[in-house]
């Protein structure tokens, strides 16, 4: 089908429009919106059935257009602004890899380690508040120019870095980027998609998080050969996404709703007829237009701070419940442990037999590729089964995923080998490690490793050693080492035990990778873009990445700590009691957004907290809010016309 220019797109060429469809419909028999009354449905039905009412048909026809003609441009906005989304999960998968060489080339201690990993998710975090600030001041489009060219510099100095402390200047630059893209970019795309795709497009951005971490496990794994300096690739290499995204956005457009908010009425209707493909706007336009001439009504005018807007949202029902369902989802997004699987894939895939050190790097790539995989899936059923659904299956699968790794590890740690040689530690003759019996205690145990040789059947000559302060890779005294190929050497195992029930991990970690991708992956984050009304988007979006990247640094930190206490499957069981506190929670709370235009969505969060699960049923209706004075009206509230 041809598309038409705007100013010839009117009446009569959607009249065309039915006419052509009408004809196909009868053609091949297809189920139209518009399809012609057969003549039995005309002889029986009275004339308003066989005639429906011009308004309606518009409405029908109108609608069915503008899914026909999907104008490419709003993907190549979805894809410019997820690049963000790409430098997101680069930027945080890349620094274990980058690790492992800083390790020996710069003599980084277990604090420093901690600091370069974590400075960047705190700065994210505060730069994600931030952020809302810069948002509503600037708009998304500076915002997203600015997060680029803040990774670029970040990059620069990380991959030029003389010492560690230019390397924790870098990795905070890179962590301010973070922060303000991860609020931005859902925003943006969500403010410029149409209704019927923004889940999808949303989701990309998702998908280009874990396309970075991805990407980051592959240049990992390259620049793992190259001992000296390879880090300074592996985190320098950033700056060329990064430089895409900003030149990219050097070109494309302001969004439209931010637009009309500062009154640039005239720009934000170019920019909506630019990206919905020359279609007629002139319905959209007017939505986004009063529903923010309400708000202004509603907030008396004028520029608002930061937290003059988030004391509103506190203060104002549905925009309060709004921001505990968005903060909620972040929260239980990072509470279901995704981050610690991602971080400790290797030390799983260790424990499944994976005894070569370059080979567990490449397998942490498969890891990787199966969440991007999993995530695709996301993309693809968000638009079909609809956000509510799609996350209740994935947090569903997700604890079940989690109560299997939780047995694998139990099992694991019931048939743990025992130590078989009780050696004296000539240098730390107080090692706490003497004292360890079999693996599990000594594994569980930061500074020892369990070392040990084996046959096709059985473990022996085991012992509980100190590790070496420099590396983990290695016993601190004797032949124990991950990297020597002698015939009499131990084999090292730092944080992990051998063990015959590592099918069982192994099953649960791909059980969760594909449970948790789909939909509690990026779910959270295309969800808070839509749920906030406009005046309280970026103050929304912005309190919940923050509250993403808190509970991000909190889970992850706090793994080792928590397994020393609680063992890795109490650990695992832990994160699925959360992780069911969380179904319950989106259960009762998450009401489903799926198709509704933006300025809709408010009305969702109109009654008493937590009662979605009770309404279910009506998740298939169609019904239609207007505005009534300021407040959402509900047709059926009055007289029962819900619209199918
Ligand atoms: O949605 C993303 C995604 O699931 C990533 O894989 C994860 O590392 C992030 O923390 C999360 O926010």
């Amino acid at each position: 089908m041809s598309r038409k220019s705007s100013d010839d797109y009117n009446l009569r060429s959607m009249s065309n429009l039915m006419g052509e469809r009408r004809k196909r419909a009868s053609d091949d028999g297809e189920r139209s919106l518009i399809k012609a009354p057969s003549s039995a449905s005309l002889s029986s039905a009275g004339p308003s059935a066989a005639s429906p009412a011009p308004a309606d048909l518009e409405r029908a026809a109108r609608k069915q257009f503008q899914q026909d003609v999907m104008p490419g441009f709003v993907y190549v906005l979805a894809v410019f602004s997820a690049i963000g989304g790409f430098l997101f999960g680069y930027d945080t998968g890349v620094v274990s890899g980058a690790m492992l060489l800083l390790k020996r080339d710069m003599n980084v201690t277990a604090l420093w380690q901690e600091l370069l990993v974590s400075g960047t998710v705190a700065a994210a975090a505060v730069s994600a508040l931030l952020g809302a600030y810069l948002n509503g001041l600037f708009g998304r489009r500076v915002c997203i120019l600015t997060a680029s060219f803040t990774f670029a510099i970040g990059a620069i100095v990380l991959g030029s870095a003389p010492n560690k402390e230019a390397l924790l200047v870098g990795r905070l630059i890179v962590g301010l980027g973070l922060g303000i893209a991860s609020m931005t970019v859902p925003v943006y795309i969500a403010e410029t998609s149409p209704p019927h795709l923004r889940g999808r497009l949303v989701t990309i951005n998702t998908l280009f998080i874990t396309a970075g971490q991805f990407t980051a496990s592959v240049i990992d794994g390259a620049f793992s050969y190259m001992q000296h300096e390879g880090w300074r690739y592996m985190l320098g290499l950033a700056v060329v996404p990064a430089l895409l995204q900003f030149l990219g956005f050097l070109f494309l457009p302001e969004s439209p709703r931010w637009l009309i908010q500062k009154g640039l009425t005239q720009k934000a209707r170019r920019v909506l007829s630019q990206i919905r493909g020359n279609q007629n706007i002139d319905e959209e336009y007017d939505t986004i237009k009063s529903s923010i001439e309400e708000e202004e009504k509603d907030c008396e005018g004028g520029e608002k701070i930061v937290l003059h807007d988030l004391i509103l949202m506190l203060t104002y029902p549905p925009a309060r419940r709004a921001l505990i369902v968005g903060c909620g989802l972040q929260m239980f997004q990072q509470l279901s442990g995704i981050n610690t699987v991602m971080y400790y894939s290797a030390t799983i895939l260790q424990m499944s037999g994976v005894r070569d050190d370059k080979l567990a790097i490449w397998l942490v790539t498969v890891t990787a590729f199966t969440n991007f995989l999993f995530t695709l899936l996301g993309v693809w059923l968000v638009e079909r089964v609809g956000r509510r659904r799609l996350t209740l299956g994935s947090i569903f699968g997700t604890v079940l995923s989690l109560c299997i790794l939780s047995v694998g590890f139990l099992l694991s740690a019931q048939h743990s080998p025992p130590v078989t040689l009780h050696l004296t530690d000539p240098t730390t003759p107080n090692s706490s490690c003497t004292t360890h019996l079999s693996c599990e205690p000594c594994m569980l145990d930061p500074s020892c490793g369990y070392c040990y040789q084996e046959n096709s059947t059985a473990v022996f000559a085991s012992s509980c050693v100190p590790v070496n302060p420099a590396s983990t890779e290695r016993a601190a005294w004797g032949k124990c080492s991950n990297s020597t190929h002698m015939p009499d050497s131990g084999i090292w195992a730092y944080n992990f035990c051998p063990t015959s029930y590592s099918w069982v991990v192994l099953l649960g970690l791909v059980l969760y990778l594909a449970c948790f991708a789909p939909g509690m992956g990026p779910m959270p984050w295309t969800v808070n873009s839509e749920i906030y009304p406009l005046w309280a988007r970026s103050t929304g979006n912005a309190c919940s990445a923050g509250v993403n990247w808190t509970f991000n640094v909190l889970v992850s930190l706090t793994f080792l700590h928590m397994a020393q206490y609680l063992t890795y499957y109490g650990v695992f069981f832990l994160y699925s009691t959360l992780a069911l506190t969380g179904f319950f929670f989106i259960y009762g709370c998450l009401p489903e957004t799926k198709g509704r235009r933006l300025e809709e969505i408010e009305s969702l969060f109109e009654n008493r907290l937590c009662s979605c699960g009770i309404s279910d049923s009506d998740e298939d209706r169609q019904v239609e809010y207007i505005r009534v004075k300021g407040s959402n009206y509900h047709l059926s509230d009055n007289d029962a016309s819900d619209v199918e």
